[in-house]
């Protein structure tokens, strides 16, 4: 991997390799091709993956490559789609913390194939059962089913996905996934009635009448061939060699039956796709008065059967509207126009909310009922910026969408990145890059924006037409930079709007909206929300025709919906992916320069590069820092108590870094180079690993030992390693709520038996670090007291009466002190007995550094050098009398406080071996 550098997700996200070492656009674009061309389809830029869609089957999709992706380092491998899913999910393990992939570029630059490689990666890698299998068949097979509803074929892509898809998979706390959550944004209806020329409808029409048994298509009342479907032919292209709709229907079929959809479900499913068929082939005719009839009962009888709705009322529904006349509601007729529309609208209605029917059904049959925390990656895949010949609401909406993705990404990598060092007070040259911020402004802000004028325009009282919501929009944003129609353009571009035109200049380039039809009042819904379809019921609730709420326009809730979308992508942990799409021809291997130049242009790959390149590879608060790796340095190790900027500057001073190679922020310190963080990292790993042996006080330190532990212990079958991680875990967690909180308390946490030997070994860990911790709390004057008790054991302890009781008394400095002179250490009162007639005589015993002292009064009737000190007897009963042998005979004297005063005199004398208990004195 030329240029790359090795990586350790252990130091966070934040790592990153550049390929590239030239920042040019053509050195850039060169690298791609040479890369493409060598079907490398993949380039990191950070850690930010370029996918460049390669149109032809490559072997680096194989469950081989999943594993040989599973668990690695993220840039130890070239760059892969694998990669980025396996970082994320061991982030998320590791860090009990949710993330998301977005998925961006154009229609047709390869989001949803990637979406579903990441999907399958997630499938085949993760720690799975028996019980687990189902919701992962689900998770996959939800995809075909969505597929066929919500994707078409278009002139881009024979498989365009028309909504837009964010995908939570929810992972327990061994990693394995256990539920789902769709969430799916405003479907392109107009599909529906009507396809550009080389376009089709949505998959599943044609799926159904080529695949579906001859039963079923009799009993909907239908015929094989779509072409005696007017909502089918209008591209001109019902039957794709690319597509087999037959095998297609069969993937569809299974897939229903996996994921929880009843017969009564698919009746009802299937009576609406073909009722849509239905009504778009209904014509009308004029009658004498000029309004519309319809023309043949035959499909208007079809769906009535199919919907259960009544025929009369769904005629007068297709050929009247209702008027509001004060408070009464009359029927109006309609001419064959407005009922052609009225038709299309239904259609369109139907089908839309069918739609999010079936991703609520989905999201039943994946959601996870158990109440345990789950951790979450997202897959966004959403539809990619959209210029067509005739650019409808659906576009621009599409295209506001993409303008706010790029935002986000603006805000998360872009814009935070350059803040933050301008904010930690780190010189920086800022790299200017086009914030579309600007944009997203013209379309979604409140009053001002295109969205509340055509809100405005659409519930205001009286007659709006599509002209006076252009109208409106040149009034209220005329004079915006991005924003143009056919009265405000200047001489060159006039001719190229039309007077029912406005042209957006997008982030990634500039789309002419058609305005007409923008100020869609919606359908007769009333009709539909007394069927006895029960998907049909579900969609149109009755409560909705309460006419006096104001209804928000589609624009709105769109505008809501992608709200909501940032506001969750937004508490996740980002990674990203874009797309490039090489060339208009779908063909394998060929690089068109020029499209993805553009591509490379709009997507910001360039300033992404730069900020990279300029930037630097690793920052983090000192404290963290510190504490990470102040082991690698004795001055921080075991504890700084200064400042944690100090404390990193002393600690890189120690391991060496280069001036170049960091900088320090206000509270951060940042790092240029991956080299400089792995070497570091290296040098933690080594001393971790000391740390363990000799024993370690952090808990997550001893989860990584146990881990490694078990894994040396092989072979174990999969099974057996989920088994032994589900007891590791419950074991650790529980011990964490019960480790011992101080050295006396012995009790410990009785183990697994597999995980006793570990257990030893923690505990002894354990009680170290608590040793540590108590030692580390005393006072001076108690280590003294400590000290000479440790003494006091060593002599006593077990051999003399008396010992117990006094362990807890503490020690005197002395007990004296009128009398110490100013250089003796300890003094004490004691009888002294003398060697013939045993007489008792009261002296004190002066103990000073280098000789004992007895003295009568302030005279000094016997000096006894430590260094002739032979040793000194005690006698092991109660009595508090002490034979000294010294030089010339023994001295035997008496004493209240014998543990205190021999312990003394052993410590001054630095004999801790002089006493010995001995019986019969
Ligand atoms: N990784 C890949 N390997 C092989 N072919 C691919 C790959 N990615 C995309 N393609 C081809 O490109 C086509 C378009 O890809 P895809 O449907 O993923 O595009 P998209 O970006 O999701 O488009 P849209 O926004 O229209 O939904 C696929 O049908 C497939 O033929």
């Amino acid at each position: 991997m030329e240029g790359a550098l090795i990586a350790r997700d252990r130091v966070g996200v934040q790592d990153f390799v550049l390929l590239d070492s030239h920042t040019s656009e053509a050195a850039f674009l060169n690298n791609l091709r040479k890369r493409y061309q060598e079907n490398l389809i993949y380039t990191y830029i950070g850690t930010l993956l370029v996918s460049v869609n390669p149109y032809k089957e490559l072997d680096i999709y194989t469950v081989t490559q999943m594993q040989l992706y599973r668990g690695v380092n993220f840039f130890e491998l070239p760059p892969h789609l694998y990669a980025i899913a396996d970082n994320a999910y061991r982030v998320m393990c590791s860090e009990y913390n949710n993330h998301f992939i977005l998925i961006s570029g154009e229609s047709g630059a390869g989001k949803t194939e990637a979406s579903k490689k990441i999907l399958q990666y997630y499938a085949v890698t993760c720690p799975t059962t028996e019980q687990l299998q189902v919701v992962r068949d689900r998770l996959l097979l939800s995809n075909p089913v969505l597929e066929a509803f919500g994707n078409a074929k278009t002139l881009r892509n024979d498989n365009s996905s028309r909504f837009g898809k964010y995908m939570d998979i929810q992972f327990d706390f061994k990693g394995a996934p256990v539920g789902g959550h769709i969430l799916s944004y405003l479907i392109e209806k107009s599909r529906v009635v009507h396809q550009n020329h080389g376009e089709r409808n949505f998959h599943i029409f044609y799926q159904l009448l080529e695949g579906g048994e001859k039963d079923l298509l009799c009993w909907l009342g239908l015929e094989r061939n779509p072409q005696k479907y007017a909502y089918l032919i209008q591209g001109r292209c019902a039957k794709v060699f690319s597509i087999n709709d037959k095998n297609d229907w069969k993937i569809v079929r299974k897939a229903f039956s996996i994921i929880d959809f009843t017969e009564k479900d698919l009746e009802h499913l299937f009576g609406i796709v073909a009722s849509v068929l239905h009504l778009g082939n209904i014509q009308f005719e004029e009658d004498s008065n000029g309004h519309a009839i319809i023309r043949n009962g035959t499909q208007i009888k079809w769906i009535s059967k199919l919907l259960g709705v009544h025929l009369s009322i769904l005629q007068e529904a297709l050929t009247h509207r209702k008027i509001e006349a004060r408070s009464e509601e009359v029927l109006s007729p309609l001419n064959v126009d407005l009922a052609f529309y009225a038709r299309d609208a239904v259609a369109k209605a139907i089908y839309g909310r069918t739609f999010t029917w079936l991703v609520n059904k989905i999201n039943g049959s994946l959601a996870n009922k158990d109440s345990t925390r789950k951790t979450v990656i997202g897959l966004l895949d959403i539809y990619g910026f959209e210029v067509l010949d005739t650019n409808s609401f659906e576009q621009f909406c599409i295209n506001y969408c993409n303008e706010k993705l790029q935002q986000l990404l603006i805000e998360m990598t872009l814009k935070a990145e350059q803040e933050e060092y301008e904010m930690e007070g780190i010189e920086w040259e800022p790299i200017p890059y086009f914030n579309n911020k600007i944009i997203c402004d013209l379309v979604e802000q409140k009053h001002k924006g295109i969205i509340s004028i055509l809100d405005e325009e659409c519930l205001r009282p009286g007659e709006a037409t599509d002209l006076s919501f252009l109208e409106k929009l040149e009034e209220k944003v005329g004079d915006h930079a991005h924003f143009v129609t056919r009265k405000l353009a200047d001489q060159k571009t006039r001719k190229s709007i039309d007077w029912v035109d406005f042209r957006l200049l997008h982030y990634a380039g500039e789309v002419t909206y058609c305005a007409v039809g923008e100020c869609d009042r919606g359908a007769a819904l009333e009709v539909l929300c007394n069927s006895k379809n029960g998907i049909i019921r579900d969609c149109f609730l009755l409560s909705e025709l309460d006419s006096r709420r104001r209804p928000e326009t589609v624009a709105t809730q769109f505008k809501n919906s992608l709200m909501s979308l940032i506001e969750i992508l937004m508490s996740k942990e980002p990674s990203y992916i874009r797309c490039i799409k090489p060339n208009e021809n779908k063909e394998p291997g060929m690089f068109d320069d020029c499209l993805i130049r553009h591509q490379v242009k709009y997507l910001g790959l360039m300033e992404h590069l730069r900020v990279r390149r300029a930037g630097f590879a690793y920052r983090r608060k000192y404290e963290h820092f510190l504490q990470r790796y102040k082991s690698l340095c004795p001055a921080t190790w075991p504890h700084w108590h200064g400042p944690a900027a100090e404390g990193v500057e002393r600690l890189i001073k120690h391991i060496g870094y280069k001036p170049e190679e960091y900088k320090l922020g206000r509270t951060k310190i940042f790092i240029r180079f991956p080299k400089t963080l792995f070497a570091t990292e290296d040098a933690f790993e080594i001393r971790k690993h000391m740390l363990v042996q000799c024993g370690s006080p952090d808990l997550d330190i001893s989860c990584r030992f146990i881990k490694g532990f078990i894994n040396r212990k092989k072979p174990l079958c999969p099974e057996n390693i989920e088994f032994v991680r589900l007891v590791q875990y419950k074991y650790l967690m529980k011990l964490r709520d019960h480790i011992p909180r101080n050295v006396l308390d012995k009790s410990w946490l009785q183990p697994p038996s597999i995980l006793e030997e570990i257990s030893e070994m923690l505990q002894k860990m354990c009680t170290r670090n608590l040793v540590r911790k108590y030692c580390r709390g005393l006072t001076p004057e108690r280590k003294v007291q400590l000290q000479q008790k440790a003494v006091t054991s060593a002599i006593f302890r077990g051999k003399k009466e008396g010992y117990q009781q006094s362990i807890n008394l503490p020690f005197a400095d002395t007990r004296l002190s009128e009398y110490m002179s100013p250089y003796s250490q300890y003094a004490t009162p004691v009888v002294k007995y003398d060697r013939n007639g045993f007489k008792a005589r009261e002296r004190l015993l002066v103990l000073t550094q280098s000789s004992a002292y007895v003295v009568e009064m302030a005279k000094i009737k016997q000096k006894i050098d430590y260094a002739t000190l032979k040793g000194n007897s005690a006698n092991p009963s109660g009595a508090a009398s002490v034979a000294w042998s010294v030089q010339g005979g023994d001295v035997i004297l008496q004493c209240e406080h014998i543990f205190e005063t021999v312990t003394k005199l052993c410590m001054l004398a630095n004999k801790q071996n002089l006493v010995k208990v001995v019986k019969g004195r």
